[in-house]
């Protein structure tokens, strides 16, 4: 059982006694704090999306024309925000998205540790990226208690895969997130049009140069020899899957495996079909393809389509309400992805903390005032779409 009176509380009445919060409350707050704090190529990078951004604002814009009914006389002054996923009981329904430059969000260079130890203060679990700048057994120790999930960008090389999943495995991680949108990256003109892009991208190779599949595929130590490094993993970065790699991706793992970036019902089904054990409805945050229709729009649909299986959402998430409206339309759990973010770059672990507890103190509010006491209830309540 968690909910969040004591932060409310805190922000409440520090503000009534002059004590304001440390960090914004509001993503708006967050994002204008967060711009004026990052590095411009490093906030051009997270902040940015695909072409002219239609779908990425799509995303948030969306959940503007879902709302939720309120109900009266009904108990709540408890709430429970606990979801069941992968055997376990989550203190709450949000987790961290993965985000690939996590690293470089830390003055330090450490971000997904930092990401990590967010994780550990606040129960929420991280999933943690492929493409991070410490390589995943550490983010996986910094974690705490909390679970964790391992995202994986499939390499071309059929034994580097099977390498990565199993650190994963022997790491500690709970689940194998499969990102199927991304084995090239999209038209992002914030980033071509950036000379320092390029630089980025050498701080998230960590979990490539500690693999002894890769090492072997290098012939030589990436770190003496950078350049060939980097072109072993631009070579083998992304296998484009087809439903035919199913059993093989299903062989590597006895981990539930979550198939990233199903948009469409039938998909969802193919994906269960083939033995996903849960989908992950999202859009990249509209990183990945501009001119796409908001993730929120297709939840619905995928839930539909999903059954009993779980399915996890990201895309557009920016307050507590739009956490309540995802669930509402059937999410199971809900990810968060550049709120967090903005989070590491203004106070690391605890910034990041902060903005999952803002979020999570937002919609246990909403809950308490609705009548809604659990999640379930949310859920079977559902949303209304606005005319
Ligand atoms: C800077 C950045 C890097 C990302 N890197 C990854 C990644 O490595 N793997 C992945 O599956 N998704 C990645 N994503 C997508 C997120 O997991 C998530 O789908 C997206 O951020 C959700 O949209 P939102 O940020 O608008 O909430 C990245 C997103 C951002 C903003
Ligand atoms: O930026 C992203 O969203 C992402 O997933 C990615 C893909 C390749 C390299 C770096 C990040």
């Amino acid at each position: 059982m968690a909910h969040y009176g004591d932060f409310q509380h805190e922000i409440y009445f520090g503000g009534l006694s002059g004590v304001l919060p440390k960090y914004p409350v509001d993503f708006a707050g967050l994002e204008a704090r967060a711009q004026a704090a990052m590095a411009p190529s490093l906030l051009k990078y997270v902040q940015g999306g695909c072409g002219d951004e239609f779908t990425q604002d799509s995303n948030a814009s969306a959940f503007r024309h879902w709302g939720i009914v309120p109900r009266m006389m009904v108990d709540c002054s408890v709430r429970d925000l606990s979801v069941d996923l992968f055997g376990m009981t989550l203190p709450t329904p949000l987790f961290m998205a993965p985000i690939g430059v996590t690293g470089l969000c830390t003055q330090d260079g450490h971000g997904d540790i930092a990401a990590a130890r967010a994780a550990a203060l606040t129960g929420v679990p991280l999933t943690a990226s492929t493409l991070s700048n410490d390589p995943m057994e550490d983010v996986a120790a910094a974690m705490g208690d909390t679970p964790g999930f391992f995202q994986l960008y499939t390499p071309k090389d059929k034994d580097l895969a099977e390498s990565l999943v199993h650190r994963a495995e022997a790491a500690g991680y709970k689940a194998i997130i499969v990102t199927l949108d991304t084995w090239v990256t999209g038209w992002r003109p914030r980033d071509l049009n950036d000379s320092n892009f390029p630089q980025l991208r050498g701080h998230v190779l960590s979990n490539y140069w500690s693999d002894p599949r890769f090492r072997t595929m290098v012939g030589r130590p990436p770190e003496q020899d950078v350049r060939t490094g980097v072109m072993t993993w631009a070579g083998t970065f992304g296998k484009v899957l087809t439903w035919d790699d199913m059993p093989w991706l299903r062989s590597l793992t006895t981990l539930p495996i979550v198939l990233k970036g199903i948009c469409h019902p039938d998909d969802a089904r193919r994906a269960i079909d083939s033995g996903a054990d849960a989908i992950y409805c999202s859009n990249h945050g509209g990183r990945q393809a501009n001119g796409g229709i908001a993730a929120i729009d297709m939840l619905p649909d995928v839930v539909a389509a999903a059954g009993s299986t779980p399915v996890l959402f990201d895309s557009g998430v920016r307050s507590g309400s739009d956490v309540a409206k995802a669930l509402a339309l059937g999410a199971t759990a809900v990810g968060v992805g550049r709120p967090y973010s903005y989070g590491l770059a203004l106070g690391g672990a605890e910034g990041a903390a902060h903005v999952l507890r803002s979020l999570l103190a937002e919609a246990d509010l909403l809950m308490a005032v609705d009548g809604y006491p659990t999640i379930a209830a949310l859920r079977e309540a559902g949303a209304r779409r606005l005319p």
